[in-house]
C-alpha cells in the first residue's frame, strides 16, 4: 500500500533500530537516514551487542525470525525465533508462546493515519468491487492529464464501470481507466520502482506501467489491469516474504508509540486471547506488534508467504486466511483454487520458476528490500494461467552498494525480507499439490458459471 496516499510520508522517517549484531550494519545505519538518533543508537546497540551472543550468518533452513520488543521508552530487545518455536509454529502453539514472551508492542506511526479513524470495514477493500472513474462528469473534454504527455483525451465513450477484484489493500485505492488499464493511488516509492523496472529482467513479470496521471490534485499510477484478458478469472493474492513491515516502522513505533484501536479490534476478532493483558486494558496495539502477530498466525513466518485472498470464477471471494498457517492447509487452499486442473498447475509452476530465475539475476531485486509485495495468480476455465508480481508500495531501495540475499534470516538492520526463501516454499507447496495422488485423478476444472 502506498503509504504516501494515506499518511503524510513514511519516507520522512529514517531507518534505524536498536538491535545490531554486526559492526558493519551499525555503520551503515549510522550513516543512513536518521543521523539525529545515531548516537543514541550506537550506544544502545553497543549495549545490546555486548549482552547478546554472536549470531553466525544463518541459512533460512533453520528459520529465525527476530521478534522485537518495543517499549514506550524507546528501548528494544529482540528475541529470535528458535527451532522449538518453529516446531510450535507448525503445530499451532506459537501464538501462546509469543503472548507469553517479552513482546509488548506499544508503538506505531509517528503521524496520524487516515486509517486510524476508520474501522476495518471502512478502510479495507477486499473482494469484488465496481471501480469508478475519476470525476466522471460525462463531459467530453479531457479530465486527466499525463504529467509527461500533458493531456490525455479520454473520451466519454471510453469510460466504463469496471467489475473488478481487489483481494487486498485499502478501499478506494483503485479506479477504472481506459480499456485494459487501471489506476492505483499514487505512491512515489511505487512509481520509482516501476520506472526502475523498465530496465530490469523483471519487466515481463510486473504490470506494465504507463505513467502518472493527475486529476484535481490527486495523482495515480496508470497500469495494466492484469485481469482484463481473462474470462471469469480465478484470482489469488499471496503476500511474499517473512516480514510484512518495514524496519522503519519499528523505529517509528519506538520513537512515538501509538496504540491503534482498529488493529486491536482486528486482532480480537481473530483471537480474543491474542492481545496481552496490557493491550486488552488499553484497547490498542502498535502496528509492528499487529503485523508480527499477523505473520505468526499465518504462514508468513513459517513459509515465507501467505494467502491474502482468493476469488473464484463462481463469484465466491474469501479473505479469511489470517489463520491459514500450516503447509497442509496452504496446500489444500491451492488444491481447491486450481480445481484439480493439472494444466493450470503446470503453468503456475513454470511461471513461478521463470520468476525465480529472473529474481536471481535481477539488479532491481538485489538492490531493494521487498516488503508487502504479492504474487497475483490468475487463471480461467480455458486454462489460461499467469502469475504477476504486484505492489511495490513498500519496496525500498537500499543504500548505494548494499545488496540483499533475500533468502537468509532477517535480523533488524540487515533488511532481509525472505522473499526468495518464501518463493521456494511456494514452489514446494505447488509441487506438493501436483504430487498428491488424488490430484492427478481429478478431472479438469469446471467453472460454476
Ligand atoms: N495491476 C493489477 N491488475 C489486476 N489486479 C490488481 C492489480 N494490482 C492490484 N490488483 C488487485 O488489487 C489488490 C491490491 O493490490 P495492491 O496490493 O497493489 O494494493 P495495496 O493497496 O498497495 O495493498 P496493501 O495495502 O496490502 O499493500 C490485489 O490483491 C489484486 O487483487
Ligand atoms: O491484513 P490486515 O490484517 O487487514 O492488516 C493490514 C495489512 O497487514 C496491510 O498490509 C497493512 O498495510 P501496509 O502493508 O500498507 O502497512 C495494514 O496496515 P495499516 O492499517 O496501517 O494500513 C494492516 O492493517
Amino acid at each position: 500500500m502506498p503509504k504516501e496516499c494515506r499518511r503524510k510520508s513514511s519516507k520522512d522517517f529514517g531507518l534505524s533500530g536498536t538491535v545490531f549484531t554486526e559492526g558493519s550494519r551499525l555503520e551503515r545505519r549510522a550513516a543512513g537516514k536518521a543521523p539525529q538518533i545515531c548516537d543514541d543508537l550506537v550506544q544502545r546497540a553497543a549495549q545490546i551487542t555486548e549482552s547478546s551472543s554472536a549470531r553466525a550468518p544463518a541459512v533460512m533452513d533453520s528459520p529465525r525470525v527476530p521478534q522485537v520488543t518495543i517499549t514506550p521508552e524507546g528501548g528494544g530487545s529482540s528475541r529470535e525465533m528458535q527451532q522449538e518455536d518453529w516446531d510450535d509454529a507448525v503445530d499451532g502453539t506459537l501464538r501462546r508462546k509469543l503472548s507469553n514472551s517479552s513482546i509488548s508492542s506499544t508503538g506505531s506511526s509517528l503521524v496520524e493515519s487516515e486509517d486510524d479513524i476508520l474501522s476495518d470495514n471502512e478502510s479495507k477493500s477486499k473482494g469484488i468491487i465496481t471501480l469508478e472513474h475519476l470525476g466522471d462528469s460525462g463531459e467530453s473534454k479531457p479530465w486527466w492529464k499525463l504529467k509527461t504527455v500533458v493531456h490525455w483525451p479520454f473520451s466519454a465513450t471510453q469510460r466504463r464501470k469496471l467489475n473488478w477484484v481487489q483481494l487486498a489493500g485499502h478501499k478506494g485505492n483503485f479506479k477504472a481507466a481506459d480499456e485494459g488499464n487501471i489506476l492505483k493511488k499514487f505512491s512515489e516509492n511505487e512509481k520509482q520502482c516501476f520506472e526502475k523496472l523498465r530496465d530490469d529482467v523483471l519487466l515481463p513479470f510486473v504490470p506494465s506501467f504507463h505513467g502518472v496521471v493527475e486529476k484535481d490534485g490527486e495523482s495515480f499510477l496508470h497500469m495494466t489491469d492484469l485481469l482484463s484478458n481473462f474470462d471469469l478469472p480465478n484470482v489469488m493474492d499471496c503476500k511474499m516474504g517473512v516480514r510484512t513491515y518495514l524496519e522503519e516502522e519499528l523505529v517509528r513505533a519506538r520513537e512515538r508509540p501509538k496504540q491503534r484501536e482498529d488493529l486491536y479490534k482486528k486482532m480480537v476478532e481473530v483471537d480474543s486471547e491474542g492481545p496481552t493483558p496490557q493491550e486488552h486494558s488499553q484497547r490498542g496495539v502498535t502496528k509492528p506488534r499487529y503485523m508480527q502477530w499477523r505473520e505468526s498466525m499465518s504462514s508468513t513466518n513459517t513459509l515465507g508467504f501467505r494467502i491474502e485472498g482468493i476469488k473464484k470464477s463462481d463469484g465466491t471471494c474469501r479473505t479469511d486466511f489470517k489463520k491459514t498457517r500450516s503447509k497442509q492447509d496452504v496446500v489444500q487452499e491451492f488444491k481447491d483454487f486450481v480445481g484439480g486442473n493439472p494444466d493450470i498447475l503446470k503453468s503456475y509452476l513454470s511461471r513461478l520458476k521463470e520468476i525465480q530465475q529472473a529474481l536471481k539475476t535481477s539488479e532491481f531485486f538485489k538492490q531493494h528490500e521487498v516488503i508487502g509485495s504479492s504474487l497475483l495468480f490468475i487463471h480461467d476455465h480455458k486454462s489460461n494461467a499467469q502469475v504477476w508480481i504486484i505492489d511495490f508500495g513498500k519496496t525500498t531501495v537500499l543504500p548505494e552498494g548494499q545488496t540483499l540475499n533475500h533468502d537468509i534470516p532477517w535480523q533488524e538492520g540487515n533488511r532481509e525480507d525472505g522473499y526468495l526463501w518464501g518463493l521456494q516454499k511456494l514452489l514446494d507447496t505447488l509441487k506438493s499439490v501436483s504430487n498428491e495422488e488424488s490430484f492427478s485423478s481429478v478431472t479438469k476444472e469446471t467453472d460454476c458459471q
